[in-house]
């Protein structure tokens, strides 16, 4: 029987509807508006995309919204300055830098400037830490996406056998965090793994998140295992146009998988859903309240 589809795209839609909710309460009942500050520099075509739908995405739940759009040739000095005027600014809870940031410019510097408070794209290495050691930290959006949708299908993940594949540290290495800390017994498989199909055939649960088109086929699945496929890659079609593809051969897996995420459509709308839920966790935290319901790890 084929796999039930998690539709990341109804499921991003609630959780936007739950923020856009707790965002009309803080304001009517604390006059208080969550602000995200997100700033782009240089003028890659698919960051334009998601930096506009992250501006639209925050006002339609209420929230102030601040775009900052900087040349490409953008000196660290100034990014950082703008970076500072955020971390200082009241009205501002959370700060993304789209990534990836021009090559002249060093990420990692960059992304710990912001105050960790704010970091809503919990990229810092003071969240990072907090996370690894199962303390209240910002969570990567991917994966806490990944995290909700896994939660509402299973229940329960305790005991689960989980496979990452895929080690970044953008969504490889914290979804693994997460998944450890809802008692998944966690792999994390990588490009050196030894006998990748076998690793994969062990789980119950496949993050892939490797970043290589159709990687893993329906073959390696175990029957009714869930699949989450993070994985967002172009190829050509005959017609000479592209098409988006995930990291998952959907067509085989979907035969063997119990539930499975599509690309597009599945993990990506829950990245930007999961920034907006940031912001208000961020807005919270910042002003004594309590942890928004449903919204965080
Ligand atoms: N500072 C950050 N930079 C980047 C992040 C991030 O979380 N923080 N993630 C990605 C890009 N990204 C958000 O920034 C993002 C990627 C994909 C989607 C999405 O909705 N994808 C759609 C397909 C979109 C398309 O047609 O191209 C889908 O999968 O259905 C949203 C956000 C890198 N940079």
């Amino acid at each position: 029987m084929a796999a039930e589809i998690i539709d990341g795209k109804a499921f991003a839609a609630s959780v936007r509807e739950k923020v856009g909710a707790q965002v009309a309460t803080l304001v009517q009942d604390h006059g208080l508006t969550p602000g995200l500050a997100v700033v782009l520099l240089g003028d890659d075509p698919a960051s334009q995309v998601y930096v506009r739908n992250k501006g639209k995405q925050t006002r339609e739940v209420g929230m102030h919204s601040v775009e900052h759009r900087l040349p490409e040739s953008t000196s660290e000095e100034d990014l950082l300055k703008l970076i500072d005027a955020l971390n200082n600014d009241p009205a501002i809870h959370g700060i993304l830098v789209q990534l990836p940031l021009p090559e002249h410019l060093n990420s990692d510097l960059v992304i710990n400037a912001i105050d960790p408070a704010k970091d809503v794209d919990g990229f810092h290495i003071s969240n990072v830490g907090l996370l690894g050691t199962g303390q209240k930290s910002m969570v990567p959006c991917t994966p806490l996406g990944c995290l909700m949708m896994l939660r509402d299908y299973h229940g329960s993940l305790s005991g689960l056998n989980a496979v990452v594949v895929g080690r970044s540290n953008i969504v490889g290495k914290p979804m693994a965090q997460l998944l450890l800390g809802d008692s998944c017994t966690v792999t994390i498989a990588h490009s050196r793994t030894k006998d990748l199909p076998s690793v994969v055939r062990g789980a119950d649960i496949v993050i892939a998140a490797v970043g290589r088109p159709q990687m893993i086929p329906g073959a390696w699945i175990k029957p009714g295992a869930t699949v989450i496929d993070v994985g967002i890659n172009r190829i050509p079609k005959e017609d000479g146009k592209t098409r988006l593809v995930g990291d998952v051969e959907f067509d085989s897996a979907v035969e063997v998988a119990g539930a499975i995420t599509p690309v597009p459509g599945g993990v990506g709308p829950m990245t930007i859903a999961c920034l907006l839920a940031n912001t208000l966790t961020a807005c919270c935290r910042a002003n004594g309240l309590p942890e928004p319901e449903g919204l965080t790890a």
